[in-house]
């Protein structure tokens, strides 16, 4: 938590001495209930007067600060929510694909939120009382030191066990607290998959599939919540006890004091509040030191999450690779790739060749889409040698492939925003470069509908656009970016027949382009132009493609 702290430091420092002209208000006021007091005892109504006013109008300081206070507190909290939430993306930024799915999507939901929740609610707002209730704590010592020696000298002692004691609890507390972001991220993954399953579920009338399914991992959520929430109250329980012991302890002292006649019958009155501003602070201040230490896990387990991913590619060594062009794109020699236990590409040897054009086909879970993931990188637990541009894959510098090789997935993505933001990506590109891409991919019919398409919403994950629209502007995103390979995956399996025969044939005319294209539909318009066929299932025994020969892979 120091790190997000010290992003913040100015007005951290800016909550403390305002904190500390709140605490010296409150202390103040319970000297003048006690000036109060010696007044009646006196007889002195003026006094009486004068003290009261002091009084009210302290308290209306007091509400004032207090205000202040939580406004800014809740400011400085999501500042330092936003730094939290800033790293991790960072991070997570610079991550491949392979490590960043070894994460549900749900588990990510729930570091940005429910974590950053726990660390709100756990270490945040325990934090600025801690700062208030060490300044309260402070003031009323000294005060008390001012009626007696011996006040204070107890009060400190009493306000060391306060604070030390409930320290039993923290190993506890902070595995507690762990097991709850754990389970956190499980609720969120199951609730996530669960309401996933709607689409599918509602024609067989299986929606009560959902409420179980989100039920049960309810269940399992409010273990963690309770069993975390048992700790906490303990280290309250041990907080609130120790308080109320050491008000006793002062409030006895002082009677014994005034029947002495060492203090004044009033400062049984001052005294008792000061007490009670110390020891409730620190009554308070032990369960919120104890809260903020359990934080540690949940920092220490996002720290962890984030060091597991990759650095940031570094450019500079992407740019000097670039010197080693060859004509072969992608080689694989003997190349194996199991999901689990089941072979699906077994002992693949293949050539791609720049510039040329290849048409995948065959029966649906063959292996086509496994081929074009390991060529984009995604995956490298196979056995054999996969190479791009006749560098080894384990060998390329971090960030080739992503620079180089333009892999559309059966499912385009898309962000919730407009047709725009989804082509640039916030990157620089002219109306006019804009436009001719829409027209290549006829997303629209002529130049004039640009703007208009340009503006349009595209919905959560493009639900605006039909799935041909969509498809085609994944395509014309990574058209835009000119690269030099693209592998595309049912690229065009929702688009028109008319529309996909016109960008087929964009694609397969570009010769500067190595395509490599999966379809279960082939157009007899278009299969001319592909330079080779290949059919999958492959073979165990090595197969090679080699420019100009049509259906060599079997
Ligand atoms: N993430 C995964 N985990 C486990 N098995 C997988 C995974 N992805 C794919 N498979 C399995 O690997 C096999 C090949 O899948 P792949 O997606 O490569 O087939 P495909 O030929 O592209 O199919 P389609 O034409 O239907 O897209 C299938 O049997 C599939 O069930």
């Amino acid at each position: 938590m120091r790190r997000y702290l010290q992003a913040v430091r100015k007005q951290l420092i800016l909550y403390i001495l305002g904190a500390a002209i709140v605490q010296a208000l409150t202390v103040s006021a319970s000297v003048f209930n006690g000036r109060m007091l010696d007044a009646l005892v006196r007889g002195s109504a003026r006094a009486f007067l004068t003290n009261t006013v002091c009084l009210m109008l302290i308290w209306m300081g007091v509400a004032g600060g207090e205000y202040l206070l939580a406004v800014y507190q809740a400011a400085i909290t999501q500042n330092v929510d936003i730094q939290i939430r800033a790293r991790l993306t960072d991070r997570l930024a610079a991550t491949d694909y392979a490590a960043f799915h070894r994460q549900t999507l749900g588990t990510y939901v729930s570091w940005f939120n429910n974590d950053i929740q726990l660390i709100n609610t756990q270490g945040l707002a325990a934090l600025f009382p801690v700062i208030s209730e060490v300044w309260g704590t402070l003031f009323a010592l000294a005060m008390l030191a001012y009626y007696h020696w011996s006040l204070a000298a107890v009060g400190a002692v009493m306000a060391v066990v306060i604070v030390a004691a409930p320290k039993i609890f923290d190993r506890r507390l902070a595995s507690r607290n762990l097991t709850l972001t754990r389970e956190n991220e499980a609720f969120v993954s199951h609730t996530e998959d669960a309401l996933s399953s709607f689409d599918f579920l509602l024609p067989y009338h299986a929606l009560r599939l959902i409420r179980d399914r989100i039920v049960t991992a309810s269940q399992t959520l409010k273990q963690a919540n309770v069993g975390q929430t048992r700790i906490q109250a303990a280290v309250q329980a041990t907080g609130l006890l120790g308080n109320v012991i050491a008000q006793v302890l002062i409030i006895g002292l002082s009677g014994i004091l005034a029947l002495l006649h060492i203090v004044t019958i009033g400062t049984i009155s001052a005294t008792g509040s000061l007490a009670g501003n110390v020891f409730n602070n620190l009554g308070n201040m032990s369960n919120f030191l104890g809260m903020i230490r359990g934080t540690k896990p949940i920092f220490a387990k996002l720290e962890n999450a984030k060091t597991a991913f990759s650095e940031p590619p570094s450019t500079a060594r992407v740019q000097h690779s670039l010197t080693r062009v060859t004509q072969t794109v992608f080689t694989l020699a003997n190349v194996t790739y199991r999901y689990g236990q089941a072979p699906v590409l077994t002992d693949v040897t293949l050539q791609f060749t720049a510039g040329k054009k290849y048409l995948i086909t065959g029966p649906s879970g063959s292996g086509k889409s496994t081929l074009l993931k390991l060529l984009a990188g995604y995956d490298d637990s196979y056995t054999g040698t996969l190479s791009f541009r006749g560098q080894d894959y384990r060998q390329l510098p971090a960030g080739t492939l992503q620079q180089h090789v333009l892999y559309l997935s059966q499912q385009p993505g898309a962000l919730n925003t407009t047709a725009r933001e989804n082509l640039t990506l916030l990157d620089d590109y002219s109306d006019a470069v804009l436009t001719q891409v829409l027209l290549a991919v006829a997303l629209i019919p002529n130049a004039a509908a640009a703007p208009a398409f340009l503006a349009t919403p595209v919905g959560p994950h493009g639900s605006n656009l039909s799935g041909g629209q969509l498809q085609r502007l994944a395509l014309a995103r990574g058209l835009l970016r000119h690269f030099p390979v693209i592998l595309l995956d049912e690229g065009t399996s929702a688009v028109d027949p008319a529309n996909a025969v016109a960008i087929e044939r964009m694609l397969l005319t570009n010769p500067q382009l190595t395509l490599i294209m999966i379809s279960h539909t082939v157009h007899p318009e278009t299969l001319p132009l592909f330079d080779d066929v290949i059919h999958f299932p492959l073979t165990a025994s090595p197969a090679v493609v080699a420019p100009g020969r049509k259906a060599v892979a079997d």
